[in-house]
C-alpha cells in the first residue's frame, strides 16, 4: 500500500487554479490514487459564461477522468466548489465558506497564477503576489493545517544561470511594490515596469520570484514547501500519455509548426529543452505534501522539477522528432507542409520571417480578397511572430538547476511510494513522449479525429506537389534570366544541353 496515497486518505484539501492545467490533473491524481479522501474544495470563478458547477461538470465529463469516475464513483460529491475571486480582497468568499474553509482545511496546493508574459504588473503583482500573500493568511487561520505546498517556476530566477533551491532575495521587497501600486496611475506603472523587473525577462518570471520572497517572508511557523517546475509539458504516462489542454508553452509552437504557419524559430539548438510533464509534476507536488506534513523541515524547502540535469534533450531533438512525427501523424488542414528549421543568427530569422511567414501570409491574403473573402492570414502571422518573440529567450538559453532536495526526497519514498507517484524523469524516453505529445496535441488540443489521417497525408503530398513545382518554377525563371544576361551561363546551358 502507498504510504502517501494512504495519508491523502479522509483529507480534506484546498486547491487554488485547480481549473487550469496543472491543477486539473492534480485533482485528477488525488481522487484516482486516494479514492477515500474526505474532500477537494477548490476555488473557482464563473467564466465564459459557465456557472462554477457547469464548470465543474466540463472537467469531470472529460476524457482525463474517465478513470476516475471507475475508481471514484462519488467523485462529483467530493470536489466542493466555492465562488472565489482571488483578484479581489478576502477573493470575494462567502463567510460561511471562508468559515468552512478555515476550520477544514488540512493541506493547501496553490496553482493560481497568471502565467501571461504581457500581463500588467498591477494584475500580475495582484495574482501571483498579493494572492498569494493573502492565502498565506488564510493558511495562518487553519488550525488543521498540515501543509502549505506553493507553485512557482523554475524561471523565477532566470537571471541566473546556475540556480539552487533557495529562495533569492529580490532587489525590491514585495510589500514596497504592492503599496506602491495602490497608488500608482496605469501611466506611471508601465513606465517603470522595465526598471522593476531589470533583468527579468518579463513580468511573469518577475512576480513569480516575488510571490517566492513572500512565502517566505509570511510563513510564520507554517509548514511550506517551494516547487519549481521548468516548462510544464503533456502527460508522460498518467492517466494516459499526451493529454494537454491548452496553447501555452510548447503546444501552440507545435500547433504552429504542425499546421505550416511556422517555418523557422530563432533558437539554439543545443541548448537544453527542459520540457517536464506535468504528471511527475504532481507526482512531485502529492509526495512534497506528504513529506512536508510529515516529517515537518524546519525551514521551507525548495523542490525543482526539471529534466536538464538528469536526462537532457535539446531543442534540435525535440524539433527533428516533432517533425517526424507530422510525417506520421500529420494534422488535418495545414497551411503549408510542416517543415520548420531553428536559426540561431538574428539576420537569418529576419530573412526568414520575410521569405517563409511574412511573404506566404501576403500572397494568401491577396487570394483571399481576389475570391471576394476577408484577408486575415497577415494579421495571424503577426501574432504568431509575436508570440514566438516572446518565447525566445527561453529556447536560447540553458540553465542549470540543482535538485538536491528532489532527489533527497526520491531517497525517502518507499519503493511503492517510487512507483505510484514516479518524478523520476531518468526513465523518460524523450522520442517515444515527443511522439505522444505531438498525438496529444492534434487529439485533445485540436479535437482531431484519428480516422482523418489518410486524407491529411493526401493533402500533404498535394502540398509537397506544389512546393516543388513552385520551387522549380522559380528557378527555371531566375535561369532563364541569368542566361540572357550572362554568357558563362548560356555556355553551361549549350554544354548541358
Ligand atoms: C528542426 C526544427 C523544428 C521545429 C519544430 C517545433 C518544435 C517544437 C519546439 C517548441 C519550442 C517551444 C518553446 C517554448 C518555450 C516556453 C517557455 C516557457 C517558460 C516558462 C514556463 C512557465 O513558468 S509558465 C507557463 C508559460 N506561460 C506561457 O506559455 C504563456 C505564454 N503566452 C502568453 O503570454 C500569451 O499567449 C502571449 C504570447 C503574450 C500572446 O498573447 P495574445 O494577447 O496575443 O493572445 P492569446 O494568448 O489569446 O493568443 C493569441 C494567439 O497566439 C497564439 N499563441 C498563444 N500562445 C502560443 C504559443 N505558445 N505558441 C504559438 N502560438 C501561440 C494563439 O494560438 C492565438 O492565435 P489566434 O490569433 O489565432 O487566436
Ligand atoms: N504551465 C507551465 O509551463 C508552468 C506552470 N507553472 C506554474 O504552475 C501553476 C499552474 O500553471 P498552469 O496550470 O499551467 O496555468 P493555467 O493558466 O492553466 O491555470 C491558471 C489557474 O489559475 C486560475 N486563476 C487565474 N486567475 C484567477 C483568479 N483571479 N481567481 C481565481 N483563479 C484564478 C485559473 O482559473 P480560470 O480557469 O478561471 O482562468 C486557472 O485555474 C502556476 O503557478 C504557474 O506559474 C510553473 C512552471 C511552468
Amino acid at each position: 500500500m502507498s504510504t502517501i496515497a494512504a495519508f491523502y486518505g479522509g483529507k480534506s484539501i484546498l486547491i487554488t487554479g485547480a481549473t487550469g492545467f496543472l491543477g486539473k490533473v492534480l485533482m485528477e491524481k488525488l481522487f484516482r490514487t486516494s479514492p477515500d479522501l474526505k474532500v477537494i474544495y477548490i476555488l473557482v470563478r464563473p467564466k465564459a459564461g459557465q456557472t462554477l458547477q457547469q464548470r465543474v461538470f466540463q472537467i469531470l465529463d472529460s476524457k482525463l477522468f474517465e478513470k476516475v469516475k471507475e475508481v471514484c464513483p462519488n467523485v462529483h460529491e467530493k470536489i466542493r466548489a466555492i465562488y472565489a475571486d482571488l483578484n479581489q480582497n478576502d477573493f470575494a468568499i462567502s463567510k460561511e465558506d471562508m468559515q468552512e474553509l478555515l476550520s477544514c482545511t488540512n493541506i493547501i496546493f496553490h496553482c493560481a497564477a497568471t502565467v501571461r508574459f504581457d500581463d500588467t504588473l498591477r494584475h500580475a503583482v495582484q495574482l501571483n503576489v498579493t494572492a498569494t500573500r493573502q492565502l498565506l493568511l488564510m493558511a495562518s487561520q487553519m488550525p488543521k493545517l498540515e501543509a502549505f505546498i506553493h507553485i512557482s517556476t523554475a524561471y523565477s530566477n532566470c537571471n541566473l544561470k546556475h540556480i539552487d533551491e533557495v529562495i533569492y532575495p529580490c532587489p525590491v521587497e514585495p510589500k514596497k511594490i504592492i503599496d506602491s501600486l495602490e497608488w500608482l496611475d496605469d501611466a506611471i506603472i508601465d513606465e517603470i515596469t522595465p526598471k522593476l523587473i531589470r533583468d527579468w525577462p518579463n513580468i511573469y518570471t518577475y512576480t513569480k520570484a516575488l510571490g517566492e520572497m513572500v512565502v517566505q517572508q509570511e510563513s510564520r511557523n507554517l509548514n511550506i514547501a517551494i516547487i519549481r517546475p521548468s516548462i510544464v509539458g503533456a502527460t508522460w504516462q498518467e492517466p494516459f500519455p499526451g493529454w494537454v489542454d491548452n496553447i501555452n508553452g510548447p503546444n501552440g509552437i507545435i500547433i504552429a509548426t504542425g499546421k505550416g504557419f511556422l517555418r523557422a524559430i530563432k533558437a539554439t539548438p543545443m541548448a537544453v529543452a527542459d520540457v517536464i510533464p506535468v504528471d511527475t509534476v504532481v507526482n512531485l507536488m502529492l509526495a512534497v505534501g506528504w513529506y512536508t506534513a510529515v516529517h515537518r523541515p524546519k525551514s521551507t524547502l525548495v523542490y525543482h522539477i526539471t529534466s536538464g540535469n538528469m536526462n537532457p534533450c535539446n531543442w534540435h531533438k525535440m524539433g527533428v522528432q516533432v517533425l517526424a512525427t507530422f510525417e506520421k501523424i500529420p494534422f488535418e488542414r495545414p497551411f503549408r507542409r510542416p517543415n520548420a528549421n531553428f536559426t540561431s543568427n538574428s539576420f537569418t530569422s529576419q530573412y526568414w520571417n520575410a521569405v517563409s511567414h511574412r511573404a506566404p501570409a501576403i500572397i494568401y491574403d491577396c487570394y483571399l480578397r481576389l475570391t471576394g473573402r476577408k484577408p486575415r492570414m497577415t494579421k495571424l502571422m503577426n501574432r504568431l511572430l509575436r508570440t514566438v518573440s516572446m518565447l525566445e529567450y527561453f529556447i536560447n538559453r540553458s540553465w542549470e538547476w540543482s535538485t538536491y532536495n528532489t532527489e533527497m526526497l526520491m531517497s525517502e519514498l518507499s519503493p511503492e511510494d517510487q512507483r505510484v507517484f514516479n518524478f523520476d524523469v531518468r526513465q523518460l524516453n524523450w522520442l517515444e513522449y515527443i511522439e505522444n505529445y505531438v498525438l496529444g496535441v492534434k487529439k485533445y488540443l485540436l479535437k482531431e479525429d484519428m480516422a482523418g489521417i489518410p486524407k491529411a497525408k493526401q493533402r500533404l503530398k498535394r502540398l509537397r506537389n506544389i512546393h516543388y513545382l513552385f520551387n522549380t518554377a522559380l528557378f527555371l525563371i531566375a535561369w532563364r534570366l541569368l542566361i540572357a544576361r550572362s554568357q558563362m551561363a548560356r555556355n553551361v546551358w549549350f554544354f548541358i544541353m
